[in-house]
């Protein structure tokens, strides 16, 4: 069986090209056909694949020696530690699993939703009226807040006060490439050794030193919980402290800090760009913009609301890929796939396939709610699949219809610049490059849905 073909560029080349481009470097490796190789410095050959059915195969490498940890494991390791459900692999990923996905399933994080809709509102009457601002910004602001609050589930002002300022920092530091590239070997000794430590302006020991400033906050909130447990405390962590595996075991602290800080690092920024992406569509397509006011304001809104996000997270997907190191060789598409490559689905080609999304390039919410909506479904990969899909997609859809309404409710926007954005690759995920600016005026006199009924409904 062939390899499959690809790119002949030297890998320093592509991964220039990836980073200045992602959107043309994969639509030139889809030339070769739905099954491409790609080559990036420092790392395994990569077969990506462009297709729905191709991608099922690659997921389905799940339950055959796929290793979606061992991938993400260098670039998250030092953040998210090694206890935790994105770097975990086997048997421990999978007790990891079992024990978060109680807390984050659908019928579990409806009941967040009026939180989230005063977090959103709270926000959204101090956005300045009349000059643009970058949207994503506060975004972030917003989803940074729900995290904090209901998956940490801090309370202390004070607390939220610090919190704000160094969560932010820890995922910047943690992601910097002066912190990410290093051989694991001499990273574990900057960050740990007492010399280095001393050394304030290295990244690794500012990313060290706020690191064990929220890891003290973290460790502290688990030992009052511990002290003084409220048994109606709907938060992640107060359910993840109560949680015990198979064998009768609870998830031990430094397990469970794992946990809230991949939650963090998973939920935060990919949140607020998906909502990003959803405003710089909807800004710059009117018809779809006021059906929605319109579906909104009559009270029954919630199925368009949800084609509206279903629709943006498709047009513009804000995770690349779904890559899984191969443990054991695998077929895709016809071709034989070694063990020790990797396989991907590239979710930005697979959303743009003709044959299920015909023009593909257009915003068209229908799409998810026509005759042809179960096609466009099984096409539909935000969140990934096989076993690694999102474990936080139900308060990702949650906050989305929550904020998408409660923003609207409150304000009129329209774009800055009427050029759309263009994705900029930041990490592994798609980011508008000018951050969705618009500007803002306030809404007129209709107003939203209720925002229970968006909320109720979140377990479907
Ligand atoms: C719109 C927002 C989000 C998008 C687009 C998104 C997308 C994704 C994707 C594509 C994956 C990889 C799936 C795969 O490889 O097959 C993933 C994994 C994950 N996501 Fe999300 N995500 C979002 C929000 C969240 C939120 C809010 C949380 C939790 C608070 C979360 C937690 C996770 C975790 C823990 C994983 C790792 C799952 C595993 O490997 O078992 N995500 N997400």
């Amino acid at each position: 069986m062939p390899a499959p073909p690809g790119l002949r560029l030297p890998p320093p080349l592509q991964v220039a090209w990836l980073v200045a481009d992602p959107m043309r470097f994969f639509a030139a490796g889809r030339r070769h056909g739905p099954v491409f190789q790609i080559r990036l410095p420092g790392m395994p050959p990569e077969v990506c694949v462009a297709t729905a059915d191709l991608a099922e195969q690659v997921l389905a490498a799940d339950g055959a020696g796929g290793r979606a940890g061992a991938v993400r494991r260098g670039f998250l390791g030092p953040l998210v530690g090694e206890a935790s459900l994105l770097t975990l692999d086997e048997d421990p990923w999978w007790r990891h699993r079992r024990l978060l996905g109680p807390p984050l399933h659908g019928r579990a994080v409806a009941r967040w939703a009026e939180r989230v809709a005063e977090i959103a509102a709270a926000d959204v009457d101090r956005w300045p009226l009349g000059e643009p601002f970058a949207l994503r910004t506060r975004m972030e602001r917003i989803t940074l807040e729900v995290i904090m609050r209901v998956v940490f589930g801090i309370r202390d002002a004070g607390r939220l006060r610090r919190l704000r300022v160094l969560l932010p920092r820890l995922v910047a530091l943690g992601g910097n490439a002066a912190v990410v590239r290093l051989p694991p070997g001499p990273r574990e000794w900057l960050l740990t050794s007492p010399l280095p430590q001393r050394a304030g302006f290295l990244p690794t020991t500012r990313f060290a030193r706020v690191r064990a400033q929220v890891d003290a906050i973290l460790y502290d909130e688990m030992a009052r919980r511990r002290r003084d447990p409220d048994p109606d405390a709907g938060d992640v962590l107060s359910q993840l402290l109560a949680a015990r595996d198979e064998a009768g075991e609870p998830l031990t602290d430094r397990e469970v800090r794992d946990e809230l800080i991949t939650l963090l690092v998973a939920g935060h920024e990919t949140t607020a760009t998906a909502l990003a992406w959803t405003f710089e569509r909807l800004v710059r397509t009117p018809r779809v913009l006021e059906r929605l006011r319109d579906e909104l304001a009559a009270g029954d809104g919630r199925a368009y609301l949800d084609a509206v996000i279903k629709e943006s997270l498709r047009v513009r997907p804000v995770v690349l890929a779904t890559p899984r190191a191969l443990a054991e060789p695998m077929t895709v598409g016809g071709h034989q796939v070694p063990a020790g490559w990797c396989v991907a689905a590239i979710i930005p080609l697979v959303h743009s396939d003709p044959e299920v999304f015909p023009e593909p390039g257009e915003f068209r919410p229908e799409r998810f709610l026509g005759p042809d909506a179960a096609k466009a479904n099984r096409a539909w990969l935000p969140f990934g699949g096989g076993r690694r899909y999102c474990a936080g997609a139900q308060l990702a859809l949650l906050q989305m219809r929550v904020i998408v309404t409660e923003v609207l409710r409150r304000v009129e926007l329209r774009p800055a610049d009427p050029a759309p954005e263009r994705a900029r690759l930041k990490s592994v995920t798609l980011v508008p490059a000018r951050s969705t600016r618009v500007v803002a005026t306030p809404a007129g006199s209709r107003s939203g849905s209720a925002v229970t009924e968006v909320g109720e409904e979140a377990g479907e």
